[in-house]
């Protein structure tokens, strides 16, 4: 492929990152929810909504952390009440995220979010499920899904959760961890993790969002977890960097979240080359695209705009997103291969 970079142009480069095939591996379903949908389901379901309008909704989304952003994002989940409501905002985001290429998407949800309002299960699994079964036979995009604890509650919590689960076992195919980071370390996960793993479930956390390098370390260590999402606050430690580029750890950026919850408030300053030049399994989502400006092409073309990456960078990126799904190994190769006639077709069109 070396030859195929060299050839192509930075002003084709947009147009590539658009069409070249990805997979999207950090992206919470009730994050896509866009400020139309939320009121269209309040008016479904008779739920009243504390904003006026959806212009007044929008405007609040000014964002001074992960925390002021987390607390519109659980007002917003709560016009889901009903199966097809759940069904409906998935189907939505799968319809986008094929318009983006997308050929793989692995979609957290927060069941804890909706079981304590009373929403069974059962209802917000089989609604996310049937849309991601939908959205293989009739968009031709792999989804799954990927049940997240939320941290900011106890371990039993999580493992009840776990437990109310698993009759629809067959329906996810890991867990996360996400919600308030600072003060919620990994460890106080260690053994909903442990039986996790034990089911054969694949196994992820949010780590190095806002928190320290330690926390990295601990969803490692003690979690045993298979990629880390966000994972940005690596670069404070050199040797949290050249472990994670050896043991070609994935990360799931996400930079219009960092953006907005004012991680890194300047895309300039982001570190994304940086991880990729250092070797690291970087990775570009888009984390809850309907409060952070968008999905993930958005955040390709807003990434690529603020920094000197070039067409190298960008099949890099979409390589290690393939390469980090949980998809099959039959599935992975094909999309690879079709990585790398996207980029020589991009190089000399008209000669394959
Ligand atoms: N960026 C984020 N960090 C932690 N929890 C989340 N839940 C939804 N988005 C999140
Ligand atoms: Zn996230």
């Amino acid at each position: 492929m070396a030859e195929a970079f060299a050839a192509i142009p930075c002003a084709q480069l947009p147009a590539l990152l658009a069409a070249m095939p990805k997979a999207e591996l950090h992206m919470h379903i009730e994050g896509s929810l866009e400020p139309e949908m939320i009121f269209a389901l309040a008016q479904r379901n008779s739920v009243t909504l504390p904003y006026p309008s959806v212009e007044a909704l929008r405007a609040a989304y000014a964002f001074t952390d992960l925390q002021s952003f987390l607390d519109i994002y659980y007002a917003g989940a709560s016009v889901l009440l009903t199966e097809q409501d759940f069904y409906d905002m998935a189907w939505a985001y799968l319809q986008r995220a094929a318009a983006d290429h997308v050929v793989r998407a692995e979609l957290f949800f927060d069941p804890q979010t909706h079981t304590a309002r009373g929403v069974p299960m059962q209802t917000v699994i089989l609604g996310l499920s049937r849309a991601c079964r939908d959205a293989q036979a009739q968009l031709g995009v792999s989804a799954a899904l990927i049940l997240c604890f939320l941290r900011h509650l106890s371990e039993d919590e999580a493992l009840q959760t776990l437990q109310d689960a698993l009759p629809w076992r067959d329906h996810f195919i890991g867990v996360g961890l996400d919600s308030s980071e600072v003060g919620h370390p990994p460890e106080k996960f260690q053994r909903v993790f442990a039986r996790a793993r034990d089911m054969g479930l694949h196994v992820v956390a949010h780590a190095g969002e806002e928190a320290p390098p330690e926390y990295i370390r601990q969803a490692l260590d003690l979690l045993k977890v298979q990629r880390i999402d966000h994972g940005v606050q690596a670069v404070r430690d050199k040797g949290l960097m050249q472990r994670l580029a050896r043991e070609r750890m994935p990360l799931t950026v996400c930079p219009l979240s960092n953006q907005k919850l004012q991680v890194f408030p300047d895309l300039r300053d982001h570190p994304l080359k940086a991880l990729l030049d250092a070797g690291l399994c970087a990775t570009v989502n888009s984390d809850d695209p309907a409060y952070f400006g968008g999905y993930v092409n958005d955040n390709l073309r807003a990434m690529f705009a603020a920094s000197n990456m070039d067409a190298r960078h960008a099949w890099q990126l979409a390589a290690n997103s393939i390469d980090a799904s949980f998809a099959p190994p039959a599935d992975k190769a094909a999309w690879r291969a079709q990585l790398d006639e996207c980029f020589t077709e991009a190089a000399a069109p008209g000669a394959a």
